[in-house]
Protein backbone atom coordinates (compact mmCIF):
# COMPACT_ATOMS: atom_id res chain seq x y z
CA UNK A 1 0.00 0.00 0.00
CA UNK A 2 1.00 3.49 -0.89
CA UNK A 3 -1.44 5.32 0.97
CA UNK A 4 0.45 6.79 4.07
CA UNK A 5 -2.60 9.53 4.16
CA UNK A 6 -5.84 9.48 4.02
CA UNK A 7 -7.67 12.66 1.59
CA UNK A 8 -11.00 13.18 2.57
CA UNK A 9 -13.33 13.53 -0.44
CA UNK A 10 -13.65 17.04 0.48
CA UNK A 11 -10.65 17.89 0.82
CA UNK A 12 -9.76 16.27 -2.85
CA UNK A 13 -13.03 18.33 -4.27
CA UNK A 14 -11.72 21.52 -2.81
CA UNK A 15 -8.24 21.11 -4.27
CA UNK A 16 -9.91 19.93 -7.76
CA UNK A 17 -12.14 23.43 -7.49
CA UNK A 18 -9.19 25.20 -6.97
CA UNK A 19 -7.57 24.37 -9.81
CA UNK A 20 -10.98 24.47 -12.25
CA UNK A 21 -10.39 21.12 -12.86
CA UNK A 22 -14.54 20.59 -13.57
CA UNK A 23 -16.55 18.24 -10.79
CA UNK A 24 -14.54 15.69 -8.97
CA UNK A 25 -16.36 12.09 -9.98
CA UNK A 26 -13.70 9.90 -7.80
CA UNK A 27 -10.95 9.33 -5.92
CA UNK A 28 -8.92 5.87 -5.39
CA UNK A 29 -5.74 5.48 -3.92
CA UNK A 30 -2.64 3.50 -5.23
CA UNK A 31 -1.24 0.42 -4.03
CA UNK A 32 2.65 0.38 -4.87
CA UNK A 33 5.21 3.25 -4.55
CA UNK A 34 6.58 3.71 -1.50
CA UNK A 35 7.32 6.62 -0.92
CA UNK A 36 4.54 9.01 -1.22
CA UNK A 37 0.86 8.95 -0.80
CA UNK A 38 -0.78 9.00 -4.57
CA UNK A 39 -4.34 8.52 -5.41
CA UNK A 40 -5.87 8.87 -8.96
CA UNK A 41 -8.52 11.50 -9.15
CA UNK A 42 -11.15 11.46 -11.71
CA UNK A 43 -13.29 14.85 -12.77
CA UNK A 44 -15.33 15.56 -15.22
CA UNK A 45 -12.14 17.00 -17.33
CA UNK A 46 -9.55 13.95 -16.97
CA UNK A 47 -7.89 11.76 -14.89
CA UNK A 48 -4.98 13.08 -12.44
CA UNK A 49 -2.27 11.69 -9.89
CA UNK A 50 -2.48 13.45 -6.39
CA UNK A 51 0.50 12.89 -4.41
CA UNK A 52 1.31 13.72 -1.05
CA UNK A 53 4.62 14.27 -0.05
CA UNK A 54 5.48 12.25 2.82
CA UNK A 55 9.45 12.66 3.04
CA UNK A 56 10.56 16.03 0.65
CA UNK A 57 9.60 19.49 2.04
CA UNK A 58 8.60 22.36 0.26
CA UNK A 59 11.67 23.89 -0.09
CA UNK A 60 12.91 20.83 -2.08
CA UNK A 61 9.76 20.17 -3.79
CA UNK A 62 10.00 23.36 -6.05
CA UNK A 63 13.05 21.66 -8.33
CA UNK A 64 11.53 18.42 -9.32
CA UNK A 65 7.74 19.95 -9.96
CA UNK A 66 9.35 23.08 -12.25
CA UNK A 67 11.20 20.63 -13.87
CA UNK A 68 8.42 18.46 -14.68
CA UNK A 69 6.81 21.23 -15.89
CA UNK A 70 9.94 22.47 -17.99
CA UNK A 71 10.45 19.10 -19.40
CA UNK A 72 6.80 18.63 -20.45
CA UNK A 73 6.78 22.44 -22.43
CA UNK A 74 9.49 20.99 -23.90
CA UNK A 75 7.77 18.15 -25.45
CA UNK A 76 8.67 15.35 -23.47
CA UNK A 77 6.27 12.67 -21.86
CA UNK A 78 6.13 13.64 -18.09
CA UNK A 79 3.33 14.51 -15.82
CA UNK A 80 2.12 17.84 -15.79
CA UNK A 81 1.88 19.89 -12.32
CA UNK A 82 -2.07 22.00 -12.55
CA UNK A 83 -1.14 25.36 -11.16
CA UNK A 84 -3.95 27.20 -9.19
CA UNK A 85 -5.50 30.65 -10.73
CA UNK A 86 -1.78 32.12 -9.19
CA UNK A 87 0.16 29.97 -11.32
CA UNK A 88 1.35 28.00 -8.00
CA UNK A 89 1.71 24.49 -8.51
CA UNK A 90 2.92 23.53 -4.99
CA UNK A 91 -0.23 22.84 -2.95
CA UNK A 92 -1.38 21.61 0.70
CA UNK A 93 -3.55 18.99 1.35
CA UNK A 94 -4.42 17.53 5.01
CA UNK A 95 -1.29 19.52 6.22
CA UNK A 96 0.94 17.97 3.48
CA UNK A 97 3.10 19.52 0.37
CA UNK A 98 1.02 18.36 -2.83
CA UNK A 99 0.60 18.05 -6.67
CA UNK A 100 -1.64 17.37 -8.85
CA UNK A 101 -0.25 15.68 -12.59
CA UNK A 102 -2.19 14.87 -15.60
CA UNK A 103 -2.73 10.94 -15.19
CA UNK A 104 -0.06 9.14 -17.82
CA UNK A 105 -1.79 6.23 -20.36
CA UNK A 106 -0.52 3.25 -20.75
CA UNK A 107 0.93 0.32 -17.94
CA UNK A 108 5.06 -0.55 -16.77
CA UNK A 109 6.69 -3.03 -18.90
CA UNK A 110 7.87 -5.07 -16.66
CA UNK A 111 9.47 -8.09 -18.81
CA UNK A 112 11.48 -5.30 -21.34
CA UNK A 113 12.30 -6.53 -24.55
CA UNK A 114 15.32 -4.56 -26.57
CA UNK A 115 12.72 -2.12 -28.16
CA UNK A 116 11.68 -1.20 -25.31
CA UNK A 117 15.27 -0.57 -23.67
CA UNK A 118 15.90 1.47 -26.74
CA UNK A 119 12.87 3.39 -26.68
CA UNK A 120 13.58 4.37 -23.03
CA UNK A 121 17.66 5.45 -24.07
CA UNK A 122 16.18 7.51 -26.82
CA UNK A 123 13.83 9.46 -24.29
CA UNK A 124 16.65 9.69 -21.58
CA UNK A 125 18.82 11.32 -24.29
CA UNK A 126 15.93 13.37 -25.02
CA UNK A 127 15.25 13.87 -22.00
CA UNK A 128 18.63 15.05 -21.09
CA UNK A 129 19.06 17.84 -23.51
CA UNK A 130 15.61 19.20 -22.76
CA UNK A 131 16.98 19.67 -18.90
CA UNK A 132 20.01 22.04 -20.66
CA UNK A 133 18.15 25.13 -19.76
CA UNK A 134 16.31 24.21 -16.61
CA UNK A 135 17.45 27.12 -14.13
CA UNK A 136 16.76 25.71 -10.66
CA UNK A 137 19.60 23.84 -8.99
CA UNK A 138 19.37 21.03 -6.69
CA UNK A 139 21.62 17.88 -6.16
CA UNK A 140 21.24 14.78 -6.68
CA UNK A 141 19.76 13.93 -2.82
CA UNK A 142 20.82 10.27 -3.16
CA UNK A 143 24.60 11.40 -4.72
CA UNK A 144 27.66 10.57 -2.84
CA UNK A 145 27.67 12.88 0.40
CA UNK A 146 24.59 11.02 1.09
CA UNK A 147 26.04 7.35 0.60
CA UNK A 148 29.10 8.55 2.86
CA UNK A 149 26.18 9.71 5.70
CA UNK A 150 24.66 6.26 5.22
CA UNK A 151 27.30 3.91 4.84
CA UNK A 152 28.07 3.82 8.20
CA UNK A 153 24.50 4.23 9.90
CA UNK A 154 23.81 0.44 7.73
CA UNK A 155 27.11 -1.26 8.30
CA UNK A 156 26.32 -2.50 11.95
CA UNK A 157 23.57 -4.58 10.35
CA UNK A 158 25.88 -6.14 7.40
CA UNK A 159 27.76 -9.68 7.73
CA UNK A 160 31.30 -9.14 7.49
CA UNK A 161 31.97 -9.36 3.72
CA UNK A 162 29.34 -7.39 2.85
CA UNK A 163 30.47 -4.17 4.93
CA UNK A 164 33.52 -4.88 3.48
CA UNK A 165 32.09 -4.52 -0.06
CA UNK A 166 29.94 -1.61 0.62
CA UNK A 167 33.14 0.21 2.18
CA UNK A 168 35.50 -0.34 -0.42
CA UNK A 169 32.92 0.43 -3.34
CA UNK A 170 32.10 3.33 -1.38
CA UNK A 171 36.10 4.46 -1.15
CA UNK A 172 36.35 3.37 -4.96
CA UNK A 173 33.65 5.99 -5.49
CA UNK A 174 35.11 8.33 -4.01
CA UNK A 175 38.25 8.02 -5.91
CA UNK A 176 36.15 7.86 -8.75
CA UNK A 177 34.69 11.72 -8.26
CA UNK A 178 37.77 12.82 -7.47
CA UNK A 179 39.16 12.23 -10.61
CA UNK A 180 39.81 14.15 -14.33
CA UNK A 181 37.56 12.37 -16.29
CA UNK A 182 34.34 12.37 -13.49
CA UNK A 183 34.73 16.43 -13.32
CA UNK A 184 34.36 16.22 -17.38
CA UNK A 185 31.80 14.20 -17.61
CA UNK A 186 28.29 16.34 -18.74
CA UNK A 187 25.58 16.81 -16.09
CA UNK A 188 22.53 18.36 -15.46
CA UNK A 189 18.60 17.86 -14.11
CA UNK A 190 18.55 13.90 -13.96
CA UNK A 191 16.04 11.13 -13.64
CA UNK A 192 17.89 9.33 -11.01
CA UNK A 193 15.43 6.24 -10.41
CA UNK A 194 14.25 5.89 -14.04
CA UNK A 195 13.41 1.64 -13.07
CA UNK A 196 10.93 -0.34 -14.83
CA UNK A 197 8.19 0.78 -12.59
CA UNK A 198 8.22 4.99 -13.47
CA UNK A 199 7.95 4.52 -17.60
CA UNK A 200 4.93 4.03 -19.22
CA UNK A 201 4.44 2.07 -22.29
CA UNK A 202 1.18 1.71 -24.56
CA UNK A 203 2.54 -1.60 -26.33
CA UNK A 204 5.89 -0.93 -27.87
CA UNK A 205 4.92 3.15 -27.48
CA UNK A 206 6.75 4.79 -24.75
CA UNK A 207 3.88 6.87 -23.15
CA UNK A 208 6.41 8.78 -20.36
CA UNK A 209 8.47 8.99 -17.82
CA UNK A 210 6.96 9.65 -14.20
CA UNK A 211 8.34 9.71 -10.40
CA UNK A 212 10.38 12.33 -10.48
CA UNK A 213 10.94 12.63 -7.07
CA UNK A 214 14.74 11.55 -6.65
CA UNK A 215 15.50 13.98 -9.86
CA UNK A 216 18.67 16.24 -9.48
CA UNK A 217 21.96 17.78 -10.71
CA UNK A 218 23.75 14.74 -11.67
CA UNK A 219 25.90 13.47 -14.22
CA UNK A 220 23.72 12.63 -17.63
CA UNK A 221 26.14 9.15 -17.07
CA UNK A 222 24.38 8.01 -13.91
CA UNK A 223 20.99 8.24 -15.20
CA UNK A 224 21.70 5.86 -17.99
CA UNK A 225 23.67 3.57 -15.47
CA UNK A 226 21.11 3.60 -13.34
CA UNK A 227 18.49 2.97 -16.65
CA UNK A 228 21.11 -0.16 -17.27
CA UNK A 229 21.24 -1.63 -14.09
CA UNK A 230 17.40 -2.04 -14.05
CA UNK A 231 15.92 -2.48 -17.59
CA UNK A 232 19.12 -4.33 -19.45
CA UNK A 233 19.69 -7.20 -16.69
CA UNK A 234 18.71 -10.63 -16.05
CA UNK A 235 16.60 -9.51 -12.26
CA UNK A 236 17.25 -12.99 -11.08
CA UNK A 237 21.22 -12.84 -11.55
CA UNK A 238 22.17 -9.12 -12.18
CA UNK A 239 23.63 -10.31 -15.50
CA UNK A 240 23.74 -8.21 -18.04
CA UNK A 241 21.32 -8.59 -21.44
CA UNK A 242 23.67 -8.21 -24.09
CA UNK A 243 21.16 -7.17 -26.57
CA UNK A 244 19.13 -5.13 -24.12
CA UNK A 245 21.50 -3.40 -23.29
CA UNK A 246 23.10 -2.50 -27.01
CA UNK A 247 19.77 -1.10 -28.17
CA UNK A 248 19.64 1.24 -25.04
CA UNK A 249 22.96 2.55 -25.46
CA UNK A 250 22.59 2.54 -29.20
CA UNK A 251 19.46 4.63 -28.93
CA UNK A 252 20.83 6.62 -26.77
CA UNK A 253 23.67 8.08 -28.82
CA UNK A 254 21.79 8.04 -31.78
CA UNK A 255 20.28 11.56 -29.77
CA UNK A 256 23.23 12.59 -27.59
CA UNK A 257 26.54 10.37 -28.15
CA UNK A 258 28.60 9.72 -25.08
CA UNK A 259 31.86 11.75 -24.99
CA UNK A 260 35.09 10.15 -24.26
CA UNK A 261 35.36 10.59 -20.13
CA UNK A 262 31.48 9.10 -20.49
CA UNK A 263 32.85 5.77 -22.15
CA UNK A 264 35.88 5.31 -20.10
CA UNK A 265 33.33 5.80 -16.55
CA UNK A 266 30.89 3.88 -17.69
CA UNK A 267 31.81 0.59 -15.81
CA UNK A 268 32.38 3.24 -13.10
CA UNK A 269 29.16 4.32 -12.90
CA UNK A 270 27.18 1.36 -13.33
CA UNK A 271 29.22 0.23 -9.80
CA UNK A 272 27.71 3.68 -8.85
CA UNK A 273 24.63 3.15 -9.58
CA UNK A 274 24.25 -0.22 -8.47
CA UNK A 275 26.04 0.86 -4.85
CA UNK A 276 23.53 3.71 -4.78
CA UNK A 277 20.24 1.54 -4.58
CA UNK A 278 22.14 -1.10 -2.03
CA UNK A 279 22.84 1.49 0.02
CA UNK A 280 19.30 2.98 -0.12
CA UNK A 281 17.64 -0.70 0.26
CA UNK A 282 20.04 -1.45 2.99
CA UNK A 283 18.59 1.73 4.63
CA UNK A 284 14.81 1.44 3.92
CA UNK A 285 15.46 -2.50 5.08
CA UNK A 286 17.16 -2.07 8.63
CA UNK A 287 15.82 1.34 9.34
CA UNK A 288 12.04 1.54 8.04
CA UNK A 289 10.71 5.16 8.81
CA UNK A 290 7.30 3.90 10.19
CA UNK A 291 5.53 0.75 11.61
CA UNK A 292 3.86 -0.23 7.77
CA UNK A 293 2.48 -2.77 5.86
CA UNK A 294 5.15 -1.93 3.07
CA UNK A 295 7.70 -4.88 1.72
CA UNK A 296 10.90 -3.00 1.35
CA UNK A 297 12.69 -3.68 -1.41
CA UNK A 298 15.12 -6.22 -1.37
CA UNK A 299 18.72 -5.13 -0.68
CA UNK A 300 20.35 -8.72 -1.63
CA UNK A 301 19.30 -7.70 -5.57
CA UNK A 302 21.50 -4.33 -5.84
CA UNK A 303 24.73 -6.07 -4.08
CA UNK A 304 23.95 -8.78 -6.60
CA UNK A 305 24.15 -6.29 -9.49
CA UNK A 306 27.26 -4.70 -8.19
CA UNK A 307 28.73 -7.68 -7.77
CA UNK A 308 28.00 -8.45 -11.62
CA UNK A 309 29.10 -4.98 -12.33
CA UNK A 310 32.55 -5.62 -10.66
CA UNK A 311 33.18 -8.88 -11.72
CA UNK A 312 31.90 -8.61 -15.70
CA UNK A 313 32.46 -4.96 -17.08
CA UNK A 314 29.92 -3.72 -20.08
CA UNK A 315 32.05 -3.68 -23.09
CA UNK A 316 31.36 -0.61 -25.14
N1 LIG B 1 1.33 10.55 -13.58
C1 LIG B 1 0.96 9.27 -13.46
N2 LIG B 1 0.22 8.69 -14.40
C2 LIG B 1 -0.21 7.42 -14.29
N3 LIG B 1 0.04 6.64 -13.21
C3 LIG B 1 0.77 7.17 -12.22
C4 LIG B 1 1.28 8.50 -12.28
N4 LIG B 1 1.97 8.74 -11.15
C5 LIG B 1 1.89 7.61 -10.41
N5 LIG B 1 1.18 6.65 -11.05
C6 LIG B 1 0.85 5.31 -10.55
O1 LIG B 1 1.05 5.27 -9.16
C7 LIG B 1 1.98 4.26 -8.79
C8 LIG B 1 2.85 4.75 -7.64
O2 LIG B 1 3.52 5.96 -8.01
P1 LIG B 1 5.05 6.20 -7.74
O3 LIG B 1 5.87 5.13 -8.37
O4 LIG B 1 5.32 7.60 -8.11
O5 LIG B 1 5.08 5.99 -6.17
P2 LIG B 1 6.06 6.54 -5.13
O6 LIG B 1 5.70 5.98 -3.79
O7 LIG B 1 6.08 8.03 -5.23
O8 LIG B 1 7.44 6.06 -5.67
P3 LIG B 1 8.46 4.86 -5.63
O9 LIG B 1 8.43 4.26 -7.03
O10 LIG B 1 9.68 5.64 -5.38
O11 LIG B 1 8.13 3.90 -4.60
C9 LIG B 1 2.76 3.99 -10.06
O12 LIG B 1 3.25 2.70 -10.13
C10 LIG B 1 1.73 4.25 -11.14
O13 LIG B 1 0.96 3.10 -11.36
N1 LIG C 1 13.64 2.39 -7.50
C1 LIG C 1 13.94 2.25 -6.10
C2 LIG C 1 12.75 2.55 -5.21
C3 LIG C 1 12.55 4.01 -4.92
O1 LIG C 1 11.96 4.66 -5.98
C4 LIG C 1 14.42 0.83 -5.81
O2 LIG C 1 14.11 -0.05 -6.61
O3 LIG C 1 15.08 0.63 -4.81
Amino acid sequence: MAVFTQVPLKDAHTLVQRLQLGELQALRGIEGGIENTNYFVTTDQGEFVLTLFERLTAEQLPFYLHLMKHLAHAGIPVPDPRPDQHGEILHRVCGKPAALVNRLQGKSQLAPQAVHCAAVGDMLARMHLAGRDYERQQPNLRGLPWWNETVPVVLPYLAPEQAALLQSELAYQNHVAASSAYTALPRGPVHADLFRDNVMFDGDTLTGFFDFYFAGVDTWMFDLAVCLNDWCIDLATGQHDTSRAEAMLRAYQAVRPLIAAERELLNAMLRAGALRFWISRLWDFHLPRQASLLTPHDPAHFERVLRQRIAQPLAL
